[in-house]
């Protein structure tokens, strides 16, 4: 169910790199600037049709190249299928699954199911409610079917709430109550399944995954939906009214919905030091992927970039614990490989290390 062969061509200076990782642990080590989480960016890439690094797909592109191509082979049981995604100056991106040209991203997210953990990964406390709400769809995306066509017809009514709200309308009209009828419809499934997907969490959260971590004593993870049912729903739809046509926007519904994540009642953010709030960020990658591997038999791949950075010793053999706990296939960047030992002794998987020097891998 791993990612078998990789290939990365004209993505920045990676010009043209093949590489077979392992399903297990690769570690993929090398000096600044060498390319290490570039090759991250790209498996990132892949499955999610953008970077976590810009926006800006020209920045990717090699320097005086047209196309970047990522393709990679993914196994699923017997069959290795091939998938890959390109991009050209001119911004037109191709998806092929199985040789097949595909139109959709979320197919390829689907089959491939990408968490990210990086030094910027923070936000996920310190970013606003949007990283925490993306938090939780992503696992509600792998293991729930329903949502993410929910999801986008919620949007697209989301939408034409907001068009509506941009014509000033004088009075809460028939046609808005029409449509919010829908709104508030959508909105309650769309809560219903974010709140059962986080009871599942939190109990594979404490009593499997994190069970051991002192760090979670007193740790509360709560889903703020801003109302409590469809009649207060309802009800803040026409008492936002005015605002809402003042601003533009609706203020209620699941798109503002947030996650807290607190201990004695203060937000994690001001209370946790910067390695327990990074530990506690691996605990709930591992958490996520643990479900969506027990749920959807599908292996997830976990991205680590630069693991050692702000982790003394014991918390990196924390990290390894949790680590050791899903079954993703890992691939994880160092400056020397020697710095995450630590990290690997809990985990009895299929290790291997690769070499990355100017944007090539070499062999030692
Ligand atoms: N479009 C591009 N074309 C060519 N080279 C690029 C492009 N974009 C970035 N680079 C270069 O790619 C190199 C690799 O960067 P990358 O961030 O992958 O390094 P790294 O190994 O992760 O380094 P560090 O350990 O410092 O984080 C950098 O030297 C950067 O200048």
């Amino acid at each position: 169910m791993s990612l078998e062969l990789v290939t990365v061509k004209n993505f920045r200076n990676l010009a043209d790199l093949s590489f077979s990782p392992v399903d297990g642990v690769n570690i993929i080590y090398g000096e600044n600037g060498s390319g290490k989480t570039s090759l991250l960016e790209a498996i990132y890439y892949l499955s999610h049709g953008k970077s976590f690094r810009t926006i800006k797909y020209k920045t990717i592109i090699q320097h005086h190249q047209d196309t970047f191509v990522i393709h990679a082979k993914k196994r699923i049981d017997q069959l290795l299928l091939p998938v890959g995604i390109s991009k050209n100056q001119a911004g037109d991106t191709e998806l092929k699954i199985q040789g097949k040209v595909s139109r959709k991203i979320a197919e390829l997210a689907e089959l491939i199911p990408v968490q990210l953990i990086t030094p910027e990964s923070y936000a996920l406390f310190f970013g606003g409610p949007k990283e925490r709400r993306k938090f939780l769809d992503f696992g509600l995306f792998h293991v729930e079917h329903h949502f993410f066509s929910l999801w986008l017809s919620f949007n697209k009514l989301l939408k034409q709430r907001n068009a509506l709200l941009k014509q000033k309308p004088h009075n809460y009209h028939e046609q808005i109550k029409y449509w919010d009828k829908e709104f508030v419809r959508l909105s309650l499934e769309i809560n219903t399944l974010r709140k059962t997907y986080l009871e599942r969490f939190r109990s594979v959260f404490f009593d499997k995954i994190a069970a051991n971590l002192t760090l979670i004593v007193n740790l509360e993870i709560k889903y703020n939906s801003g109302w409590k049912d469809e009649a207060e729903l309802s009800e803040l739809l026409i008492q936002s009214f005015t605002r809402d046509v003042k601003q533009g926007f609706t203020s209620f519904g699941p798109h503002k919905a947030d996650l807290t994540f607190s201990v004695n009642d203060s937000l994690v953010e001001n209370y946790f030091s910067r390695g327990q709030l990074k530990l506690l960020i691996y605990a709930l990658k591992v958490t996520q992927n643990y479900i969506i591997e027990a749920e959807t038999q599908k292996q997830s791949i976990l991205l680590i970039d630069d693991l050692s950075s702000e982790l003394s010793i014991d918390t990196r053999k924390d990290v390894g614990q949790l680590l050791a706990q899903c079954n993703s296939q890992i691939f994880i960047t160092a400056i020397e490989s020697e710095s995450i030992s630590a990290v690997l002794e809990p985990m009895k998987r299929k290790l291997e290390m690769f070499h990355v020097k100017h944007g090539k891998l070499i062999t030692s």
